[in-house]
């Protein structure tokens, strides 16, 4: 074992069985700090840069008593679901990350007395990737959300396949947004959550969560978006709330204007391979009534989902083309492992570490340089594709003054909003193994389930047709 664990003040208790006792060797507190720092420092010169300052807020490592840490861990115990208790969380180090709390407005810090409605949603990866290196067909036409919801399913983690497609929502085309929102609305998984006054109103912790409630989700919604008016309860009620907040969260995503500053990465790789996802209900039904293809609005250039795909397009290669470019990093580290603090591989994400992910050429020069480069705009990319995104909402009186708040209308009131980015620590280096084989899984296994629906339809197509066979007797 490494000599430099060999400080019985680093282990501490764990647990122990009939035979075995279990000690487990902590961080040591320097290596947690520098561990937050690195966070604070990837969102500061890295996802500021691309995302634009607006919309990241990176907060700062703090120190607290261990005293209280131990007692609000105590505290916070019960309310934690039980798929995440595994987890311990760290006591021993003293440090944490303090951020802003993003479910309130970040542009009007005076009107914090007011309501707030906090929608909190995970789009994750927006594209179909286009990279020649990709060998399954099968990866071209339906995207990797879609698949994987059928692997979920299959594992538990969710009971139902949800409607929701990442690319209709980073469509930019108002109708198949508002598909989106709904289907997040019906099957929230862990894409959804909306919280009201800071308080989580709507959106499931796992598979055992209770089935979503419209009716209750549009009696906490009804004061923001029906202030004055008595507009009954009901399933007529419901719609009219739920379309209410679609329409604005609609609204709040396609805003932001060009002028905040860009991330560098303007005009950034376009996007190249299908606009339409072929798992996506909505596209399906199109097709179905015999449309035409889907119209593409597009985004808004300003618009945070814009510049979050645009950062999620950084995966050029797609981890079937990134795979082997990893394992030419990974050779030479073997060969030289006092190498990767030179690589920058844990940091430091510096103005230097951001310089490097600019370049987007794919032209594979045999290098090492080359392979890691394409190794850190993957993960970069990946953080991108695992992001959430918080859009808080506080309405504002009629007669307000306009000034310079960001404001978005609903037919009978309006909200304050802000925009921000949560969930930006980049991905692990190491990770990369488990995306290849996981990517693997995941179009096997949707293969599988589309190539026995395909069966399941040809079977009924045959039993129809049965109906009607004629059986000529060879005279
Ligand atoms: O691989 P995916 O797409 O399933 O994403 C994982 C997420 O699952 P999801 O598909 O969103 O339900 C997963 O979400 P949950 O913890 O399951 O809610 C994590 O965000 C995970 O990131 P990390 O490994 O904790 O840094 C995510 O892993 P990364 O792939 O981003 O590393
Ligand atoms: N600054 C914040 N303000 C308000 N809520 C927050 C903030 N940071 C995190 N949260 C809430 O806590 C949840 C978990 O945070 P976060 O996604 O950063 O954790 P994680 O462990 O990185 O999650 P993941 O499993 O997605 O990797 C978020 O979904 C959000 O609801």
């Amino acid at each position: 074992m490494d000599e430099a664990k060999m400080d019985e003040n680093e282990w501490r208790y764990h647990g122990e069985g009939n035979k075995s006792l279990v000690v487990a060797h902590a961080q040591t507190s320097e290596e947690t700090f520098q561990h937050l720092q690195s966070i604070v420092d990837f969102s500061k010169n890295v996802m500021k840069e691309f995302l634009g300052e607006n919309y990241v807020h990176c907060g700062e490592v703090v120190q607290l008593p261990l005293d209280f840490v131990k007692q609000l861990c105590l505290k916070i115990q019960p309310e934690r679901p039980e798929s995440r208790c595994d987890k311990d969380l760290d006591t021993l180090s003293g440090y944490a990350l303090c951020l802003p709390n993003l479910a309130r407005l970040q542009t009007y810090h005076f009107a914090e007395h007011r309501p707030i409605l906090c929608v909190e949603i995970k789009p994750k990866c927006g594209f179909i990737p286009f990279s020649s290196d990709v060998t399954h067909e099968m990866k071209h036409k339906v995207c990797r959300y879609c698949m994987h919801q059928h692997l979920k399913v299959a594992n538990g983690k969710w009971k139902q396949i949800s409607k929701y497609c990442p690319l209709d929502l980073y469509s930019g085309n108002k109708q198949r947004m508002h598909f989106a929102l709904k289907s997040l609305l019906q099957e929230a998984q862990n894409n959804l959550k909306i919280f009201k006054n800071g308080e989580l109103i709507y959106g499931c912790k796992d598979s055992r969560s209770p089935a979503a409630d419209w009716s209750e989700l549009a009696h906490h919604l009804k004061p923001f978006f029906f202030p004055s008016n008595g507009l009954a309860s009901g399933p007529h009620c419901t719609r009219a709330v739920i379309r209410e907040l679609v329409r604005v969260i609609t609204r709040v995503l396609l805003s932001g204007s060009d002028k905040d500053r860009l991330g560098t990465l303007r005009p950034g790789p376009e996007l190249q391979g299908p606009r339409v996802c072929e798992a996506s209900p909505f596209g399906r039904s199109l097709r179905h009534q015999g449309k035409a293809p889907l119209e593409h609005s597009g985004l808004p250039k300003g618009c945070l989902l814009y510049r979050t795909l645009q950062v999620q397009m950084l995966d050029l290669l797609d981890i079937e083309g990134l795979y082997p470019l990893y394992r030419r990093v990974e050779r030479y580290l073997e060969e030289f492992p006092e190498e990767r603090k030179a690589l920058q591989i844990d940091g430091p994400y510096d103005e230097a570490f951001y310089q490097k992910l600019l370049d987007l050429s794919t032209e594979d020069d045999g290098t090492v340089a080359f392979a890691l480069k394409k190794v850190q705009q993957y993960r970069v990319a990946m953080t991108a594709k695992d992001c959430s995104i918080m859009i808080a909402l506080s309405p504002c009186l009629q007669d307000a003054s306009p000034d310079q708040r960001p404001i978005v209308p609903s037919s009978r009131s309006r909200f304050a909003f802000s925009v921000s980015v949560l969930d930006l620590d980049l991905k692990p280096y190491e990770s990369i193994p488990h995306q290849y084989t996981l990517d693997g899984k995941i179009v096997s296994y949707y293969s599988k389930a589309a190539r026995a629906k395909d069966a399941a339809v040809m079977s009924t197509r045959f039993k129809e047709s049965e109906d009607c066979t004629l059986v000529l007797h060879k005279v």
